[in-house]
């Protein structure tokens, strides 16, 4: 399986991911500029966090317009996966690759800290190696992760199981005070109807080592790759 790692002006966790593909899963993987059209090398194209142009307008708005990004609408049509990281799940609602939007969290804070998560659905490649409704532990990491999407297309969502991730607490509590920006439902990973494209605003390319603090990055990373 051969990946590769969006690289755009502000990306800052582009190296991390490039790290654990290479030196953790042990898996061929490249950098790729945003000015790239050619896609055809890569199985699994990762768009990896940051501030992708500085966050300007709003975060992702500007890189949803590069050649890369655009180019990624037809490699997703082709079946092959995309996953959009923190930065890169913003990247990929704001080219529609995924469905909704991140606003900016509900408290107006830039929120760092380790949280847990409950797997809803584990039948997507992305989430295969996990059970549903297992708590995993992950960095977030942003200012801007209260996922938003109307109603309607949020009930379809849940009837195609595109629900992948929500925010919880150790004992898999779901409610206001487990959810850290405000978002719908504490969600914090979703897929597409084909369940090819995943984003979400944890980090697990900052979670593949127990010296990290968790290692429950690799869960989610190895589901693809098995
Ligand atoms: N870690 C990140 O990718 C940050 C994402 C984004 N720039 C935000 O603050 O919301």
């Amino acid at each position: 399986m051969r990946f590769g790692v969006a690289v755009y002006p502000g990306s800052n966790c582009d190296y991390d991911t490039y790290y654990v593909i290479r030196d953790i899963l042990k898996k061929e993987v490249e950098f790729i500029d945003y000015r790239e059209t050619d896609l055809s090398k890569y199985d699994c194209v990762i768009v990896p966090g940051g501030f992708s142009f500085g966050d300007y307008l709003r975060p992702g708005a500007i890189a949803s317009h590069t050649p890369l990004t655009q180019a990624l609408k037809d490699f997703a049509s082709k079946g092959k996966f995309v996953i959009g990281i923190c930065n890169g799940f913003q990247i990929l609602t704001e080219a529609h690759l995924l469905p909704g939007a991140l606003l900016p969290n509900n408290h107006g804070k830039f929120v760092c800290k380790h949280q847990y998560l409950k797997v809803e659905n584990n039948e997507t490649p992305f989430t295969k190696n996990l059970s549903k409704n297992q708590i995993i532990k992950l960095p977030i990491a942003h200012h801007d992760g209260n996922y938003f999407v109307d109603p309607g297309t949020l009930a379809e969502m849940e009837k195609n199981g595109q629900i992948i991730l929500r925010y919880c607490d150790e004992n898999g509590i779901i409610d206001e005070s487990t959810n850290p920006n405000g978002s719908i439902g504490n969600i914090a990973g979703v897929c597409n109807k084909e369940k090819n494209v995943f984003g979400l605003m944890p980090h697990p390319e900052r979670a593949c080592e127990p010296i990290l603090g968790t290692a429950d990055g690799l869960l989610l990373l190895t589901s693809l790759i098995n």
